[in-house]
């Protein structure tokens, strides 16, 4: 089962290994004729009726493939306005090469062709709300005709993501959808087929900028707020940056008064709240987790945090009683184990942290994918656990993250991928956003590592990150 928006960025993924998406579309329309082929015999009158979109697209291609068939495609609206340009190069073929192609420009302009099989390609994944003219006469017209109707991907006016169904929706017989099925898609009185359009498993397995397309930001929102800083002050403060690098707008971080002027220094974007005392402990618990809820904000709770008994039990605490989004890094994933939560959490922990919550010991996260699976599933929560190779889980679904440079194994780029993780949680769920977050911080760290770097900073890839999170289409 994969949703329409799941199903683009495996697409987007394939493309950057080296499948491209108008393959894709060659093989989905390949996949639309061969399915008609087993419904009617040759001479069959068929009806394509296409939209703007690549769902239309997939449809001029299953043409090229039913010559033995009399057939006539459709499209909704003017050549100019298709959307995409391998949608517009399939139907410009089928122009250049004399088929039967006509096209309407206006919902009084359709006349449905007689047709004993009527091909729906006129919405597919891209779709929203209930369908407009003149889609919406079509789809009338076409439930009204007394033929077989074969819906492309999804019957036109069906939410791939939720499961939905437009009021004015296709009653397709039979679906063709491609690579898996979509949610929803099996309640349906229609005859389903997943057709395999060769999409590489590792565009599913394999984290790539598809998953940045899923969890990057379209606006400037949310606030980061970092607990850490005590023994150490650069670990708080590259986090709280980070999330500000990934599109949050504001980052806090509350720290030991000790320290509190210490990361300020560092940095002027960020506001820092002391509280009295030089470490965490139990007395701060009730305000920061007032203050967390009160602004919706995303925690960071972990670095520099150290490991005094009182820490520690402070971070339990404030996990016990937080019930918003977190992400858990360094010391503090100590007290995951075991903890009764309502919170959402992402825990970062690298391959040392993860043996020490009773996670599986291993050289090779990329390897050991399936036991960090397990160890996510009895954990209960989402683990991104990071290594030359990183690997996010939720105990159900895995993905693997390869981005990254030798020299990222310097100090502070845990504490960076934290923040970023937690910018991306203010406008993803936890696997994606953990995703995306290892593929972008690795990728910020290879944008230095150019020339076989070995030298660059934690610090200085911060000013990689927007690049990468914001660019990373054009790469
Ligand atoms: N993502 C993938 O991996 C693949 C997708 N393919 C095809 O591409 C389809 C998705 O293509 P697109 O993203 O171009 O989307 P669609 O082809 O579903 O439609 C997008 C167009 O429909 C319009 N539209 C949206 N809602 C509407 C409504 N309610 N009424 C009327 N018009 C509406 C939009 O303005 C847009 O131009 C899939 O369903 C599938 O058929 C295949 O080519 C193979 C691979
Ligand atoms: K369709």
């Amino acid at each position: 089962m994969i949703t329409g928006e799941r199903m683009a960025a495996v697409d987007e993924n394939a493309a950057a290994l080296g499948v491209p998406r108008k393959q894709l579309m060659e093989s989905s329309g390949h996949a639309v004729a061969r399915a008609i082929r087993t419904i009617a015999d040759s001479g069959t009158r068929v009806a394509v009726v296409a939209g703007r979109g690549n769902n239309g697209g997939d449809a001029f291609v299953a043409t090229r493939f039913l010559d033995e068939y009399e057939v006539t495609t459709i499209l909704l609206g003017r050549a100019e306005v298709i959307g995409t340009d391998i949608a517009r190069e399939n139907w410009e073929a089928l122009q250049q090469a004399d088929y039967d192609v006509r096209q309407v420009t206006d919902s009084s302009g359709f006349e449905l062709p007689e047709a004993d099989v009527i091909v729906d390609a006129m919405l597919g994944t891209g779709i929203s709300g209930d369908l407009r003219e003149p889609a919406a006469t079509a789809a009338w017209a076409i439930n009204e005709a007394d033929a077989t109707v074969v819906a492309v991907d999804v019957p036109s006016g069906f939410d791939a993501d939720q499961g939905d169904h437009a009021e004015n929706r296709i009653e397709a017989d039979h679906v063709v959808t491609f690579h898996d099925t979509k949610p929803g898609l099996g309640d349906l009185a229609a005859d389903v087929t997943v057709a395999d359009i060769g999409i590489p498993p590792a565009a599913e397995r394999f984290v790539g900028p598809g998953d940045v397309d899923l969890a990057r930001p379209a606006s400037r929102d949310g606030r980061a707020f970092v607990i850490g800083g005590g023994p150490y002050t650069g670990a708080p403060a590259l986090a709280s940056q980070a999330a500000l690098r990934a599109g949050m707008e504001l980052s806090f971080v509350a720290a030991p008064e000790s320290v509190a002027g210490e990361i300020q220094g560092y940095a002027e974007d960020l506001i820092v709240q002391p509280y009295e005392s030089d470490r965490l402990s139990p007395d701060q618990v009730d305000d920061l987790v007032d203050t967390a809820e009160r602004h919706d904000d995303v925690i960071v709770l972990g670095p520099g945090l150290g490991t005094a008994d009182e820490t520690l039990e402070a971070a339990r605490l404030f996990l016990e009683s937080y019930t918003g989004p977190a992400v858990v890094d360094a010391d503090a994933l100590a007290v995951v184990p075991d903890l009764e939560t309502d919170a959402t959490l992402v825990c970062t922990p690298n391959r040392r942290e993860l043996a020490r919550m009773g996670g599986p010991e291993t050289d090779s996260l990329c390897e050991t994918a399936d036991e960090v699976e397990a160890f996510a599933a009895e954990l209960g929560h989402v683990v991104l656990a990071k290594g030359v190779d990183d690997v996010a889980t939720d105990g159900e679904r895995t993905r693997i993250c390869c981005s990254g440079a030798p020299g990222m194994k310097v100090g502070g780029t845990g504490d960076l991928l934290a923040g970023i993780v937690a910018a991306l949680l203010e406008h993803a769920g936890p696997l994606d956003a953990a995703a995306a977050a290892a593929y972008v911080n690795g990728r910020a760290g290879e944008r230095l590592a150019d020339d076989g770097s070995m030298g660059f900073l934690a610090s200085e890839m911060l000013a990689e990150i927007p690049a990468v999170l914001w660019g990373v289409a054009d790469e």
